[in-house]
Order: C-alpha cells, then structure tokens, then sequence
C-alpha cells in the first residue's frame, strides 16, 4: 500500500492540524501509513515586517505548493484563511473537514471587554481586517503590529505594552490552550471573521485520484458550502493583496447566510451586508456585488496603493 506523504509548515499550530487530519483519515479507515515532512515558508521567515506589507497570503503556502508539484509531498493541511482566493495550476483543494470555531478572541490583561477598554489602550494585531473592526468600534483606542505565532504572541501580551490582542479562537484551541484566557468572543455582529477562518484546506495535485478519494472521506458538506460562499465573495474582491476584509457564513435549513466586510483599515469606513440563498457562488457574488456597488472596489485598491508604499 501506498505510503502518504504529508506536508506540513513547521509551526506548533501547523504540525497539529496535519496530526489531526491524519487522525481524521484513520478514523474514517484509511490504513495506509503516513509520513509528515515539514516545509519551512517564506511566511515562517519574516517575522519583523507586518505580513500585509510582504505580500500577504501565498507566503505560508508557495514552498508547499512547490513540494506537492515535485512530487515530495502528496497533501498538505493549511488554513483555510491563509490560502489565496484562486488555486495554482495543477493543484486543487480537495477536501475541506469540518470547520472548528470562527470567531475571534479578544485577549485582554485585566479581564477588560472591548467596551471597557480604557481610552488609549494598545491593541495588538497585524491583521488589517481586525484593527478595521476594533477601530470602527473604539476609534480611541490604538493599534500596535503584533508578529509572532499564537504562543508569542500571548507571551508579548504579558511581557510587553499591549492591553489586549486578537487571536482566532480556533488557534488557540488547536495548539491546546486553554479557552479560560480568552476575555471575550466576538461574534461576526461585531468582528466579521477572516474569509475561512477555522477551517482547514487540504491541499493536493488535480490528478492525483487515489489521494483525493482518500480525502473525500472526511470532507465536511456543512463547512464546504459555507466556505465556497466566503471564498467566492473574497476572490471576487481581492487584488491579491492583505485587505480588510471578512466573510462568515452559516447554514439556516438549506439557506446559506453569509456576512461579508469590507473596510478601510483605519475603521472609519465600514461596508457590511448580509446575504441569503442556496447557492454558494451566488450568495458570494451577491455580496460582492453589494459591497462593490457601494464602492467596495476603490477601498481594496487604495489599500494597496498605501501598502505599496
Ligand atoms: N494568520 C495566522 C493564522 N492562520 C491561521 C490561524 C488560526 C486560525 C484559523 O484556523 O483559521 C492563525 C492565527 C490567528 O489568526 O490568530
């Protein structure tokens, strides 16, 4: 039987998802053996420079894809937040399990909420999507770029001048912290989340179909639907760049909710709809098309334009 190579980035929450997934695929019944080979990433690499300003998202991929093209690897498990909006010739996400929790979590020193921050408090993130939300909601409060993986990050919070930071909830869980230190949970209503947050993408070649029927076994209907409408509101939008936006969707019967943002990163412009319908591609195109009519479209490009700088 064939040996599967998997691979994966290096970092503790990286290497967990691709434990989990491979456990996922025995419980299902797959019994061949499997082997993890870790990728080092240009985003693994730069630590000191803000990600938006690098060039965003293909940065924790591209080494991967590389790998899987020259036939290393046969898979590989990434974020679904952190895969760009269209898919390299050749390669397909061929299975997308089932999504853990999507919402942020605000991190606080003293216990304080959102609300309760006081007037100057430093916000950390380096996320613009999350600085846009925090700023649209306590434009008094201030935002300092935070790098590092979720460990560090905590430990940044307590060893440096940060009042709080924003870390996805499904992170924190994933490398096996304690939900107890999240102060708050901020639902969509306040923080629409990163276009796929909390799920994974399990990567592969096209043509590859021993693999990708071995993959099919755990992939998730609900999280695949919702998922596509994110992901086609976002690939509607992108230049290709780290802009804030966000996407959440959910499933009400058979219907398909999805809440899509689009803001400028000092949170002062907010661009927010909800839309409703069966389709994914036509929910996430219904909200493009909203966010684009209300000028969606200028919001991305400046953004960029400043980025470029
Ligand atoms: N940007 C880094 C990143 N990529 C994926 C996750 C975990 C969240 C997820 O599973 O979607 C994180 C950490 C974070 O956003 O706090």
């Amino acid at each position: 039987m064939r040996k599967i190579v998997v691979g994966s980035r290096k970092s503790n929450l990286a290497l967990t998802q691709t434990d989990w997934v491979i456990n996922q695929l025995k419980e299902a019944g797959v019994t061949n053996e499997f082997e993890i080979k870790k990728v080092v990433t240009k985003g693994d690499q730069i630590l000191d420079v803000t990600l938006s300003k690098v060039g965003g998202k293909g940065l924790f991929v591209k080494e991967i894809e590389q790998a899987m093209y020259d036939k290393e690897i046969d898979f590989a498990v990434h974020s679904m937040k952190d895969m760009p909006s269209s898919m390299p010739e050749g390669l397909v996400i061929s299975s997308i399990p089932v999504r853990e929790d999507h919402r942020d979590a605000f991190i606080s020193k003293n216990n304080l909420s959102l609300k309760e921050l006081k007037a100057g408090a430093i916000v950390g993130t380096s996320s613009l999507r999350r600085a846009a939300q925090i700023l649209s909601e306590r434009p008094d409060v201030s935002i300092k770029w935070i790098r590092g993986n979720i460990e560090t990050r905590l430990r940044k919070l307590n060893e440096e001048n940060y009042d709080a930071i924003i870390l996805a909830v499904s992170g924190l869980k994933r490398v096996g912290l304690s939900e107890d230190l999240i102060t708050e949970y901020l639902d969509p209503d306040i923080c629409v989340p990163a276009v796929g947050q909390g799920a994974l993408a399990i990567e592969c070649r096209e043509d590859d179909q021993e693999i990708r029927e071995l993959l099919a076994k755990i992939n998730d209907d609900y999280t695949t639907r919702t998922v596509n409408a994110e992901r086609t509101f976002l690939h509607l939008l992108e230049g290709g760049c780290q802009v804030p936006i966000g996407g959440h969707a959910y499933l009400e019967k058979d219907d398909i909710i999805l809440t899509a943002l689009v803001g400028t990163p000092d949170g002062k412009t907010i661009l927010k709809e909800v839309v409703r319908g069966t389709d994914p591609e036509a929910v996430g195109k219904e909200a493009a098309d909203k966010l684009i009519s209300q000028g969606a479209k200028e919001i991305v490009e400046k953004v960029k334009e400043e980025l470029d700088e």
